[in-house]
């Protein structure tokens, strides 16, 4: 089922649902901001999250497009791009008595960072998963250079008690530290703050809270962003270190040496799936 709804600030939503799950999306930034699968919650949202037109929602999935972190050579850009901060338009709907399916899509946004001929389509699957595909497509001539991820907040008991066994052994940048290259020691994930790009990590990992297991696959993707600022959480407007307690950003991303070329008329699919490890 599809409904239409408004939210916080006026900001239109669209609750999905399909027999063992529900997801809650934002038209602003095509976020997803809630999704319970068997009736358990698995994505953070900030309880001072901000909700007005063209500012970042913290938390849920937000979507890095076209490029992730600071703009490559745009000192006045805004950070992740500005799909997360636009209006997104409903496409597609469908529903069947086993999924529910949602395509977004953004045509025009961006002002003066706007890439021209470059537009992005969401497609939001909900089954006994959550099936996101993040389509760029170049329409243009001219080849296009893209960074972008699937910014998601998950909801861990505690941040600092996090393993993600296909992590251990894999070659990270640390943004911390100037994009210095290290490998990641073990499973568990370092305390907080952390904020780094793991490259070509399993296209399928499981965060392990020691609460729950949740697995979460990557297509199109050759990067994998763990981010969680901790302390210095209390010098966000919108967050604070008690809350980054029980968040952890694990991003499925093109970044850094991962970023990609769209070549002329063509597309990029970058695609995750959550869910619950369970089988
Ligand atoms: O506050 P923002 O713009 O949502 O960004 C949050 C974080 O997002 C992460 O993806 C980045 O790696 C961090 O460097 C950044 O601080």
């Amino acid at each position: 089922m599809i409904e239409f709804d408004r939210g916080a600030g006026g900001l239109p939503l669209i609750r999905m649902s399909a027999p063992q799950a529900t997801a809650t999306v934002c038209l602003q930034g095509a976020q997803v901001l809630a999704c319970q699968l068997k009736g358990e919650e698995l994505l953070w949202l900030s309880p001072n999250a901000d909700y007005e037109l063209g500012r970042a929602i913290r938390g849920g999935i937000p979507l890095c497009w076209p490029w992730f972190g600071a703009h490559p050579d745009q000192p006045g850009a805004p950070n992740h791009g500005y799909a997360r901060t636009a209006l997104w338009q409903v496409a597609t709907t469908e529903t069947s008595s086993t999924r529910t399916f949602l395509q977004l899509k953004l045509e025009q946004a961006g002002g003066p960072y706007a890439i021209p001929d470059c537009a992005a389509t969401l497609s939001i699957t909900l089954d006994e998963k959550l099936h996101l595909h993040l389509t760029t497509a170049n329409r243009s001539k001219q080849p296009i250079r893209i960074s972008q991820a699937f910014h998601t907040y998950l909801k861990v008991a505690q941040s600092d008690s996090v393993d993600i066994a296909a992590l251990a052994g894999c070659r990270y940048l640390d943004k911390r530290h100037n994009m210095q290259p290290n490998i990641q020691r073990g499973p568990r994930i370092p305390p907080a703050p952390i904020d780094r790009i793991y490259l070509q990590p399993p296209s399928r990992v499981v965060i392990d809270d020691g609460s729950r297991r949740l697995r979460l696959e990557s297509e199109g993707s050759g990067s994998t962003v763990v981010w969680n600022p901790g302390d210095e959480a209390d010098a966000l407007k919108d967050m604070s270190a008690e809350m980054a307690q029980h968040m952890l950003c694990v991003e499925t991303a093109n970044a850094a040496e991962d970023s990609r070329t769209v070549p002329p008329h063509g597309t990029h699919t970058l695609g995750m799936t959550l869910s619950q490890d369970i089988e």
